[in-house]
């Protein structure tokens, strides 16, 4: 059982960054705070740094970098022991470029938007020219809000996006594409690990 903890930028940081309005109390990050057009606007900046490492594919195939929309509807969830539990089979990643995740809703009031974020290193490589496999024993869920988008890392293994509540959510995406579909993603099965989702959070 994975246990579902806040999505932050410090707890989420060995796997990408967190999209969000920094908080400088919570977050010693390095992004800047700039006045921008003519003083009507806040510009923070980086917030995430969007990388492509397809040069170092085989392919040599042109790159470039894609905006998508994901409409994501809520995932079903099954009931154990008076708990709600999502359970996970898939994990995926894209070796080469990160991937970006933003709710377009990036509501202010983050209560009505919800989505978990299961990330997992890759487990250590016994001979050479293996696949390598996520380390779910190391998995971590987090539970992002309305007003979090969230990067993963090149080559971080997470879980297909996981909404919840009762209405879909659209995410524009954004990765770095060189149309070869093995170089883009890696999706492999996993032993259904399950993240319980406390009553508050399912009632979204
Ligand atoms: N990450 C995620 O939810 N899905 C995408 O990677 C995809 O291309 O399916």
């Amino acid at each position: 059982m994975m246990e579902l903890r806040p999505l932050t930028g410090a707890s989420f940081a060995a796997f990408g960054s967190v999209i969000q309005i920094p908080e400088p109390a919570k977050d010693a990050s390095s992004v800047a705070v700039y006045s921008a057009n003519q003083a009507t606007a806040t510009k923070y900046s980086p917030i995430s740094i969007l990388a492509s490492h397809y040069p170092t594919a085989n392919s040599g195939m042109p790159v470039m970098p894609v905006m998508s929309l994901f409409v994501c509807v809520p995932r079903k969830l099954v009931r154990k022991n008076g708990k709600q539990r999502f359970e996970l089979s898939i994990m995926e990643r894209h070796p080469y470029t990160t991937q970006s995740f933003i709710p377009m809703g990036l509501s202010a009031s983050n209560s009505d938007t919800a989505y978990i974020v299961i990330v997992a290193p890759s487990l250590p490589l016994n001979t050479a020219g293996e696949d390598e496999k996520p380390d779910m024993s190391r998995a971590r869920a987090f539970l992002a809000k309305g007003n979090q988008g969230v990067t993963y890392g090149a080559g971080v293994w997470h879980s297909p996006m996981v909404v919840l509540g009762k209405v879909s959510v659209t995410f524009a995406v954004l990765m770095w594409v060189n149309g070869v579909a093995k170089d883009e993603c890696t999706e492999v099965e996993v032993v259904t690990e399950e993240v319980e989702i406390n009553k508050f959070q399912a009632n979204l």
